[in-house]
Parts: structure tokens; C-alpha cells; sequence
């Protein structure tokens, strides 16, 4: 991919905190368009990496390159806030910078969420409350898009929705999107390239090469046996004349 697409750049990244290496020679790209996933065990230092990146945690060692006037819409794992605050929905989306009403309205629409719009924040349920972050990240017109844990608490249904829009989003936004997540299942049709990592990077690249390779196998283990996403096994052969030739045999059948 070229540099003018380059959104963000990490080199050697190194982070411990307490006695724990968190990170270890974390090296990584974003490109506009791209859609990154990071996945890993509990504790394996996701979420840390995405603090780091968008310069929210300091490092030990290592730098962090973003592009220029960069916009970044970010729906944290965890928001706290002021559990006694009198906020409602549409309360909190107009908090976001620079958000109209028309988007506001718009982004409810899309994600679903307009019976909650008067609805007070501390009453929402999880997968509620993931919607209404989303949309708020949105609103920003981000270049990049950081989702941690964007399905947390969200129904199966709402979970496959999720998984379909977030490409879709990319290609209308433009953006980069950078995603951590544990659904190896949905996740894997959902990205371009898939970063597995155990506080250093174990393996990266395309999901199919990703969920091939040992490192991947030796984390996630039997879970990784039915990865529901599409692999193309060619079977047969395209020769010159048109003839096609079934003469060679089928390694395994896609899912
Ligand atoms: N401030 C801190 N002090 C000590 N340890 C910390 C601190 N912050 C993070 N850690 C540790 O760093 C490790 C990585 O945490 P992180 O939240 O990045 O993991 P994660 O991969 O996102 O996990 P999960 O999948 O459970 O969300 C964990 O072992 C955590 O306990």
C-alpha cells in the first residue's frame, strides 16, 4: 500500500507496567480503506495497544505516527461516566464535536437506535449503549474508525448487523478502521487483515493465512475449527482453449 494512504505507523512499541511486559516490539500500519483487526486472549494487551496508538497511554520505547490533522472516532471498550449526570441519548450526541442535528438524526436512523433518543444514558442496556457509542464515533467523520469490542453485549442479530455495516461504513467513510474482537467467527469475513497477538504480534496478515498458521492454532485452538468465513479451494483447472480440467483434486471444502 502506498504512504499517501498511510493513516498511522507504529515501530518497536515496548510498554511494561507494574512488573508485566504488556507490549513487545509492536510494529504496525493503517491504511484509509483498511480494515485491521486485532485479536488475542483476555489480558494479551489489546486494548493497551489501542490507548497507545491513539496516544492516550505513554510507552516505554517506540513511536507513534499518525497522519496529519488525523480524525478519530473511537468507541472504548469501557466509558465512564458521572453515574448521577441527566443526560439523555440525543443529550449525549450532541456533546460530540461538531455535530448537527441532521447527522445526529441520521446516525440514529442507520444504527436503529430512534426509540432511544429520549431515553436517559444510565438506563441503556450493553448492547444499547455500543449503538449510541458507535453513532457518536461516526458523527465525527472519522478518517479512522477504532472499535474495542464493538459487539460487547450485543444479540446474535445485532452482532451479524454490525459485522455487515462496518465494511460498508469503510467504503462510504473512506476510513481506516481498527478493531479489536474476540468473535473469530465474524470477524474473519469482516477484515482485510487480522493482527493475532499475545503482548508481541504472534502472527499477521489475511485472515485465511492468519487462521492457517501455527501461532494462531496454538491460541485459539479447537475454537478456530469453524471459522465461518468464505475460502475459495480451487479444484479444477483453466486451460488455454477454454477446456476446463477437473483432473485436479480438492484439498478441502470451504465452509
Ligand atoms: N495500569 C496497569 N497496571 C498494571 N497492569 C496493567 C495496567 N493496564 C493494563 N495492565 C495489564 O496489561 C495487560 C493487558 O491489558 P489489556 O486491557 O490491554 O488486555 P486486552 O487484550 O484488551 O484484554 P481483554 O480481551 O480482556 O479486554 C493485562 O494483563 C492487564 O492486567
Amino acid at each position: 500500500m502506498s504512504e499517501a494512504t498511510l493513516l498511522l505507523k507504529a515501530t518497536g512499541l515496548n510498554l511494561k507496567r507494574r512488573h508485566k511486559q504488556v507490549l513487545t516490539d509492536i510494529n504496525l500500519e493503517l491504511h484509509a480503506g483498511q480494515i485491521l483487526t486485532l485479536i488475542g486472549p483476555n489480558g494479551c494487551g489489546k486494548s493497551t495497544l489501542i490507548r497507545v496508538l491513539l496516544g492516550l497511554e505513554s510507552i516505554d520505547s517506540g513511536s507513534v505516527w499518525h497522519r496529519k490533522a488525523l480524525t478519530v472516532g473511537y468507541m472504548p471498550q469501557h466509558l465512564q461516566l458521572e453515574p448521577r449526570l441527566p443526560l439523555t441519548v440525543l443529550g449525549f450526541l450532541r456533546l460530540a464535536r461538531g455535530a448537527r442535528d441532521s447527522a445526529i438524526h441520521g446516525w440514529i436512523q442507520r444504527l436503529g437506535i430512534q426509540l432511544l433518543t429520549d431515553q436517559d444514558i444510565q438506563d441503556l442496556s450493553g448492547g444499547e449503549w455500543q449503538r449510541v457509542l458507535l453513532a457518536r464515533a461516526l458523527l465525527l467523520k472519522p478518517d479512522l474508525l477504532v472499535l474495542d469490542e464493538p459487539v460487547q453485549g450485543v444479540d446474535v442479530q445485532g452482532q451479524h448487523e454490525l459485522y455487515r455495516l462496518i465494511p460498508t461504513l469503510r467504503d462510504e467513510l473512506g476510513c481506516g478502521v481498527l478493531m479489536v474482537s474476540h468473535d473469530l467467527h465474524l470477524v474473519m469475513a469482516a477484515t482485510d487483515e487480522v493482527i493475532c497477538m499475545n503482548g508481541h504480534i504472534c502472527c499477521s496478515g489475511h485472515p485465511d493465512h492468519v487462521s492457517g498458521s501455527e501461532a494462531y492454532q496454538q491460541l485459539f485452538g479447537q475454537r478456530t475449527a469453524p471459522i465461518a468465513h468464505y475460502t475459495h479451494h480451487h479444484d479444477h483447472q483453466h486451460c488455454l482453449d477454454g477446456h476446463i480440467d477437473h483432473d485436479q483434486t480438492a484439498e478441502t471444502s470451504q465452509p
